[in-house]
């Protein structure tokens, strides 16, 4: 049977920690032998120092149960200290597969799913490390020497063992029944926590329009909505475990009170010592407290195992390319379309639809079109970061699609319409776009996305703290902060989508001259509307419903536009044109 990614990781953490499970279970053998000490004190107590005023062996008795709880207490302390270091190998070794798996899932994987619930899968990794290296695995380690005591209590009273052996089955049988029902609610209450988490998630993402629109109240409902059925499921669950867990307990003294009173009628026909009936029910509780845990705990197990199964589903998703990068010399950057289609979803129309046509090498090409028209999808498609549904996409006529990203991103320089800086120094986030950037690259790239000198004028200069996601800067600097970490590594072929968006009208002419010179030598596509870009284009491409609707020289397309042509919506006369 596949045991699956997490399996087999699971199963690398338990070999390499082999050595520290031993000494863990070493540590248990003596924790439950040193146990038994307390029972064989207080069978000494009853039966020797109270009825024989054994004042000697009181003292011995007291210094060697001072000894017994020291050494207990090291013990106890010795497997926990254990039980961190294999949770921590856990914690590198699982989450360290699903970072790596996250990075490289397709976009469209990623996409697929709400943010959250990517995010919540590392919580999955703790559910795994608790079961493997938590109080659960010090019960499943202490669970077998539970025959020590049942063979204590069967040497001490026969009967007594009788009594035990009609009551573990229940205990089992409790604890098994706890998991099943558990397991259920817990895949519920997960679920609704996890659409309470996306929107929550959401509504931090946009806390400015929240608060500019007013919407606290408007999203109330929907939140509340969430957050009672979390609370339902949460209730439910905890219901279903309280009473589990209650009857177990209730069979705990139950037990107690079977032992005494079996217990009694021995003493009665003198078969027993009030001794040894003490030291049998202490024996009894420590048997059966672990197994009564397991009532408890078990959900716990359960958990840990969707977890890891969860995880699994995660880890055994097909991944980006993860080839060797192939010898290839940095391309000229012709990219060449084969009648490219993509769909969001099988019922949905074509974002792009059959595009066919070649682009470069070189020169500075713009692509219009209305909202919605497909040009982020088409920018998408020729970065890779999505695969067509039919047709290829060629760079210097090799496959883009063979190609590992680490490749393909120093080919291929993208800048996305919704621009992302992370926590850093701007520096930090400029270097983001190359491994090798030097300091000069670095002022290069800042100089040609028009931004060095705005850098400059800041008291921190380019150690600047960008803040959370950027957001101290504001939405202009932050796009001329993602251009320059797109030009940084000097990619052939760059893919800047709405570039001017939110910049001034002085910042457009100074990045329409610097990419009118770069278009020299580098493939430059550009989506906007932008006059200034527009007209230092070399080609315009006009999408429509995923389609080119028009397309060829600059001014030529400028032309028609201007003449009333109806544009967007035209029939697609050149398909070819923007060669
Ligand atoms: N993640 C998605 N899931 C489903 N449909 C999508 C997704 N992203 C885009 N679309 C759809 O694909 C089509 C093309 O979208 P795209 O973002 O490429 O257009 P665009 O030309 O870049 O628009 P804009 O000028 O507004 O940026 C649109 O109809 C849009 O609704």
């Amino acid at each position: 049977m596949n045991r699956g990614l997490v399996g087999q990781l699971i199963g690398n953490a338990i070999r390499h920690n082999k050595a520290r499970y031993f000494e863990a279970l070493f540590a248990s053998l003596f924790i439950n032998f040193l146990a038994l000490a307390v029972p064989v004190f207080m069978l000494q107590i009853y039966d020797r120092v109270v009825f024989h005023h054994g004042l000697t062996t009181l003292q011995g008795l007291v210094v060697g149960m001072v000894c017994v709880i020291v050494f207990d207490g090291v013990l106890r302390l010795g497997r926990a200290r254990l039980f961190q270091k294999i949770g921590l190998n856990i914690d590198i070794d699982v989450g360290r597969a699903l970072y790596d798996k996250i990075m490289k899932l397709p976009l469209r994987v990623l996409e697929g799913k709400p943010a959250s619930s990517w995010q919540i899968l590392f919580r999955d990794v703790d559910a795994v490390r608790g079961a493997l290296a938590g109080p659960t695995t010090a019960l499943v380690l202490d669970l077998p020497f539970a025959i020590l005591f049942f063979l204590a209590i069967l040497w001490l009273a026969p009967p007594l063992a009788g009594v035990i052996a009609v009551v573990l089955p229940v205990f089992v049988l409790l604890a098994w029944r706890s998991g099943a029902s558990v397991s259920t609610l817990s895949e519920a209450e997960r679920a609704e926590n996890a659409k309470r988490e996306a929107l929550i998630g959401e509504i931090i993402a946009g806390r400015a329009t929240v608060k500019a629109l007013g919407l606290g109240e408007k999203l109330r409902p929907e939140w509340e909505m969430r957050h009672r059925n979390t609370i339902l499921t949460s209730m439910d669950r905890g219901r279903s475990s309280d009473s589990h867990v209650t009857v177990g307990q209730m069979l705990s003294i139950g037990t107690t009170v079977a032992i005494t009173c079996v217990g009694a009628l021995l003493i009665l026909e003198q078969s027993l010592t009030i001794g040894a009936l003490i030291a049998s029910n202490m024996l009894a509780s420590r048997l059966v407290a672990p197994i009564a845990s397991l009532v408890g705990q078990w959900k716990s197990f359960q958990a840990a195992r969707e977890a890891a199964q969860r995880l699994n589903a995660v880890l055994e998703m097909e991944g980006e390319r993860d080839a060797v990068e192939l010898p290839f010399d940095r391309p000229l950057g012709k990219l060449q379309l084969e009648e490219i289609t993509f769909r969001y979803g099988k019922d949905l129309d074509p974002a792009v639809d059959k595009l066919d046509g070649v682009i470069g090498p070189n020169g500075l090409h713009c692509i219009i079109g209305r909202n919605g028209s497909g040009k982020s999808t088409f920018f998408k498609l020729l970065a890779g970061l999505y695969r067509p549904d039919a047709g290829r996409v060629l760079l210097d006529g090799a496959d883009i699609s063979q190609f590992p990203r680490r490749q393909l991103t120093r080919w291929i320089g993208y800048m996305p319409q919704e621009v992302v800086l992370f926590s850093g120094t701007i520096r930090e986030n400029i270097l983001m776009g190359s491994d090798t950037a030097t300091d000069e690259d670095l002022i290069g790239a800042a100089k040609l996305a028009g931004v060095h000198e705005l850098i400059a004028q800041m008291p921190m200069g380019y150690e600047t703290d960008v803040g959370e996601a950027g957001h101290r800067l504001s939405g202009g600097q932050r796009r001329r902060l993602a251009a320059a970490r797109a030009l940084i590594g000097d990619p052939p072929v760059l893919l800047l989508d709405e570039p001017s968006g939110d910049l001034d009208g002085e910042a457009e002419k100074v990045l329409a001259q610097a990419l009118r010179s770069l278009a020299k030598d580098h493939t430059i596509l550009v989506t906007t509307h932008s006059p200034a870009l527009l007209s230092v284009a070399d080609t315009i491409l006009v999408l429509d419903r995923g389609r080119v609707a028009m397309a060829g020289g600059a001014r030529e397309v400028l032309g028609r536009l201007g003449q009333g042509d109806s544009g967007p919506t035209a029939p697609r006369p050149t398909p070819k044109a923007a060669e």
